[in-house]
């Protein structure tokens, strides 16, 4: 469990990246930050493995205040995937998913076999192990991103904008692919994307944020769409567009849901 208490971030200059946040987030869930640009979700994710530490307030992992925690111990223990996978471009693809466990001591084989054992379960042929990033597609990289953030079995996963930089296709494979791998993994996820449509498919836990990490509000998919809070957060999950909104029509005696343009989109059961 995640918890940030009257968490508040100032950096030098002046800038209120977030006033006062405060919020849990459970074990084995994934949470998504979402939100326009500036309104401080890459702060938010930070703060929890100390990449940003917080001008007021706490930040607890299972009850312990961070704050206590050695940075570069807390740092190792936490996967990180961040936007445009962040590989090292001279380094293998086994040496990038290896580098922590290396770090903390993992002997080389132990290392390949942990490596090989990860890009499998991120769907990538361990073929691909020997070559370098360059000599991969956008949604190769990414897993390989997503592998190393796996690799040292981490219980907390942070993910920053993991599916920004892709085409589409692959960005929805890369995301029924996370929600394998949650099912299988049950990891404490934070997520953080702007795209309103990826926070209501992989959050179990929403959080609506706008300008200065001030929360909007905070629900399931389910609950958001069903009780939009304020008119900021209708407009946001695009209620007012009719994709959207949906209805059900009887055709052959089945009764087929259509969406606001009129396009089927499913049948439904009973
Ligand atoms: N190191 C820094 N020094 C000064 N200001 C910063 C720093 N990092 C972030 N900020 C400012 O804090 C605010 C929140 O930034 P943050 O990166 O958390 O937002 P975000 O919601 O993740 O945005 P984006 O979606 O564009 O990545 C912004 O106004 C940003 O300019």
């Amino acid at each position: 469990m995640i918890e940030y208490r009257t968490v508040g971030k100032t950096f030098p200059g002046g800038t209120v990246a977030v006033g006062e946040f405060s919020l849990t987030l459970p074990s084995h869930s994934t949470t998504v930050f979402v939100g326009s640009s500036g309104c401080g979700k890459t702060t938010l994710l930070r703060m929890v493995n100390r990449m940003v530490e917080p001008s007021a307030g706490q930040v607890l992992i299972d009850d312990v205040d961070i704050a206590t925690r050695n940075p570069v111990e807390l740092r190792r223990s936490i996967g990180y995937v961040m936007q445009h996978a962040g590989l090292l471009p001279h380094r293998t693809v086994l040496d990038n998913v290896g580098t922590v466990p290396r770090l903390n001591g993992a002997s080389r084989a132990e290392t390949r076999r942990r490596s090989l054992e990860v890009l499998e379960t991120v769907g990538l042929d361990p073929q691909l192990a020997d070559r370098y990033p360059r000599q991969l597609s956008g949604g190769q990289q990414q897993r390989v991103g997503v592998a190393r953030g796996l690799v040292s079995d981490p219980n907390i996963l942070l993910m920053d904008e993991p599916f920004g930089a892709v085409d589409p296709i692959v960005r929805v494979e890369l995301q029924n692919e996370l929600l394998r791998l949650q099912r299988e993994l049950g990891k404490t996820i934070v997520f953080v994307t702007h795209d309103v449509d990826e926070a209501l498919l992989l959050g179990d836990q929403v959080v609506i944020l706008s300008t200065g990490g001030e929360v909007a509000q905070v629900g399931s998919p389910a609950e958001l769409l069903a009780n939009p809070a304020s008119e900021f957060v209708r407009t946001f999950l695009g209620l007012d567009k009719a994709e959207r909104t949906l209805r059900v029509e009887e055709t052959d005696g089945r009764r087929i849901v259509v969406d606001g343009n009129g396009r089927a989109t499913g049948v439904l059961d009973g």
